[in-house]
């Protein structure tokens, strides 16, 4: 019997014990989800396609998933990765009793009062299986460890607001924390792992953002069924990825061809070849060809859709695996989890086949040879080892001394494995021909109805355009809206009838939308291309948002009647023609205050004296149109490079507001350019689209409040206003 020495928390015991109490925790699975929540919650809403989804359809063509093939071994492969490594770790580790109890506890049943729904599924994830694999994982790296410690962490990043809930939670990943640019390691242990492992584990904590996608659906018979139906794209020759519908404008690719790690501790049937060529391709060539020659697009829809927002949609088994993979794309995971409750597969992304392999499902709580924890502990240990080696830059290809150049021209760089392996954020800029740039852009888009909208960005390079229709006017330039009129939809647009936005990074997720940066492209009657590219749009998803941006739309169109300066020059409102989106496009005012804020955590602004009168005299003349901003804080007063103020984000505006609601704003101003920041901690004001009506359609100027003369105050509950102390405070 080898002897170890004493280790933390319990007394030496021998490697055969250590070992066989391993085998032991490591073969456990978690009790079944009835046994863990309460039975009075079930059944529960089945899931449904969740807004982000809208992103999934612009990810770059080389990016995207191209088939799904059965992998039977994969727990095998990965289980025996665990048994290697513990093996490995046994001959080096000090061997200290197991702290067992702790482990089973993590793994047993808990009366839990919430509902099964994909958030809390996730957090018992977190809170049981994923600690015990941290601890786990965390000494098979580091057997000198004396202590059970994790060192690697499985968190869920962002808990969504509840009105988000569509079912799907797919937020949560494996990381190694990092600190001032550094792997942070508890003390002492920088001291027990070997130089070139410290090198390792420092590339990962500090260049890869997460490992790994795990998906947790609702727990439903619905998510089961969803699951298992899973096998059938088996069959396919290629998997049917839903693209944007517009046709005629289609981009190539510009990724490089992504990375995969040379070993990786599975194996993957030989002789995959290319991706199959996407058939849907061929399709909208032969479509396009049927175009007259003067490049002609089709909408992606001859209706509008019934609703412009996504949450109603049933997610299906294709929009599964679509989003899935998607996510695995936008967190460059190689390791994608999907989860019900008592049921997963497990799935590995290849990216030069642009493949899904994919487990049978199988149930957690009677997994056999591996048990479910041993499965875990190898899934973390499998994405650390593939990060390890994705990160590490490829090895340099010798290539003979290069030819003497025959021709002036410039030659395009070979994409070699240098190219390959570059971190997928820094792949995409947003490259246009070359072109100029013209103040006149907007003014020939507000003549034209269809946007075609791109994505490109990081891993998004839209394969084809969403279509966007106007729903309403651009409030900066002359246009020919008739008044209430919404266009018709052209069977097809020609290039001069259409013009094109790309969207750039994300500027800022707000409550009600989301915000990022834009090019305008337009081509005029003679086909030259004018861009403008101080352009930002701002996207809702969400039924409630989209009611507010509709609202703030109405808002600008006040300000716009009354001359109001010193807010976004507004260029339109559209409506995705396939559902799921809405777009106000405007213009870039610059960064806002919370920004240029040298310290976050200090209240101070730096304001000129200059500036702090042009935001009093906006607020002044935007009270004069008869509209009460309703939110004034930092991150809504902005200045441009130029230092011009700008006041911007009105979906929570009021209309026609009293005198007093309006100095005791302008006061909130005067107070924020003293340094004293109102408290917004209340809850958001309701807007006038959350409380009494849905607008599911942009409101035409007879039905939405600009022209009315009542008061939307008036709508707040005045007697309990008066009946308030400070009740403008609690407003505000
Ligand atoms: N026209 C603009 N110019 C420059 N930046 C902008 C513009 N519009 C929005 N932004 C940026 O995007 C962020 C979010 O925008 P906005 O405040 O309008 O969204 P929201 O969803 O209404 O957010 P919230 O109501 O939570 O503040 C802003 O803080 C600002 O930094």
């Amino acid at each position: 019997m080898a002897e170890c020495s004493t280790g933390w928390g319990g007394s030496e015991i021998s490697r055969e014990e250590l070992a066989k109490d391993l085998d032991a925790i490591l073969g456990q699975n978690p009790p079944t989800l009835r046994e863990r929540f309460s039975r009075r919650h079930l059944p529960i809403s089945t899931p449904k396609l969740p807004t982000h989804a809208f992103y999934n359809k612009h990810i770059d063509k080389q990016l995207i998933l191209k088939r799904i093939l059965p992998l039977d071994s994969l727990a095998d492969d990965i289980s025996q990765l665990v048994s290697n490594a513990l093996a490995v770790a046994l001959e080096n580790t000090s061997c200290d009793q197991l702290p067992t109890e702790a482990f089973t506890s993590y793994l047993e049943a808990t009366s839990y009062v919430k509902p099964p729904t994909a958030e809390n599924i996730a957090e018992l994830y977190e809170d049981g299986i994923a600690r015990a694999c941290d601890n786990i994982v965390t000494r098979l790296l580091i057997p000198k460890l004396r202590q059970w410690l994790p060192n690697v962490h499985w968190r869920r990043r962002l808990i969504p607001p509840p009105e988000s809930n569509s079912g799907i939670y797919d937020n949560a990943n494996l990381f190694l924390l990092s600190r001032e640019g550094m792997v942070a390691l508890p003390d002492g242990h920088r001291e027990l792992i070997d130089s070139s492992l410290y090198e390792d584990l420092q590339r990962v904590a500090t260049s890869v953002p997460g490992m790994g996608s795990w998906i947790f659906m609702n727990h439903s018979e619905h998510s089961d069924s969803l699951l298992a139906e899973l096998d059938k794209f088996y069959l396919d020759d290629e998997f049917p990825y839903e693209l944007c519908g517009t046709t005629g404008l289609e981009n190539a690719s510009s990724s490089p061809q992504p990375y995969d790690a040379l070993l990786a501790p599975w194996t993957l049937p030989s002789g995959l070849g290319a991706p199959p060529v996407s058939s849907s391709k061929r399709k909208l060539r032969s479509r396009v060809q049927k175009i007259p020659p003067s490049r002609s697009i089709t909408p992606s829809a001859r209706r509008r859709s019934e609703t412009t927002s996504r949450e109603e949609v049933p997610l299906t088994a294709a929009a599964l695996l679509q989003l899935s993979w998607a996510r695995a794309v936008e967190t460059d995971s190689t390791l994608i989890i999907i989860n019900c409750g008592d049921h997963e597969r497990v799935c590995v992304r290849h990216r030069a086949t642009q493949t899904l392999f994919m487990s049978p499902m199988f149930n957690i709580t009677t997994c056999k040879d591996p048990g479910y924890l041993k499965l875990h502990v190898g899934i973390h240990l499998a994405l650390i080892k593939d990060a390890i080696a994705r990160s590490k830059p490829p090895p340099k290809i010798i290539s003979p001394p290069a030819e003497p150049r025959r021709s002036p021209r410039k030659r395009s760089r070979p994409d070699t494995e240098e190219t390959t392996s570059r971190p997928l954020a820094k792949r995409h800029k947003a490259t246009l021909d070359p072109v100029k740039t013209n103040m006149s852009t907007m003014s020939l888009a507000s003549g034209r109805n269809m946007l075609l909208l791109h994505i490109r960005y990081d891993v998004y390079h839209s394969p084809a355009p969403a279509s966007f229709i106007r729903a309403g006017p651009c409030l900066t330039h002359k246009s020919k809206w008739k008044d209430g009129r919404i266009p018709a939809i052209k069977r097809a647009y020609r290039h001069d009838e259409y013009f094109e936005i790309i969207l750039g990074r994300k500027l800022g997720d707000g409550a009600t939308g989301t915000v990022h940066t834009a090019i305008a492209r337009v081509s005029s009657k003679n086909g030259e291309i004018i861009l403008q590219d101080d352009l930002v749009v701002k996207l809702t998803f969400k039924r409630q948002d989209q009611a507010r941006l509709r609202h703030e739309y109405a808002v600008y169109s006040r300000l716009a009647e009354h001359g109001v300066m010193g807010v976004p020059q507004i260029y339109g409102l559209f409506e995705d023609l396939e559902g799921g989106a809405i777009a106000l496009v405007m213009n870039n005012c610059g960064q806002n205050l919370y920004a240029l804020r040298p310290d976050k955590t200090k209240f101070r602004i730096s304001v000129t004296p200059a500036q702090q009168d042009r935001f009093k005299e906006i607020l002044s003349s935007i009270h004069r149109a008869g509209v009460r901003h309703y939110d004034i804080r930092d991150a809504n007063l902005v200045l441009n490079g130029k230092g011009e103020a700008f006041i911007i984000d009105f979906d929570r505006g009021r209309f026609n507001p009293s005198e007093g609601k309006k100095e005791r704003e302008m006061d909130i101003l005067q107070e924020l350019m003293n340094g004293i920041p109102h408290d917004f901690s209340m809850p958001s004001p309701e807007t006038p689209g959350t409380r009494n009506e849905i607008w599911l359609r942009t409101p035409t100027p007879s039905e939405h409040s600009s022209d009315q003369e009542d008061s939307d105050e008036d709508c707040e509950s005045d007697a309990n206003s008066d009946a308030r102390s400070g009740s403008d405070d609690l407003l505000l």
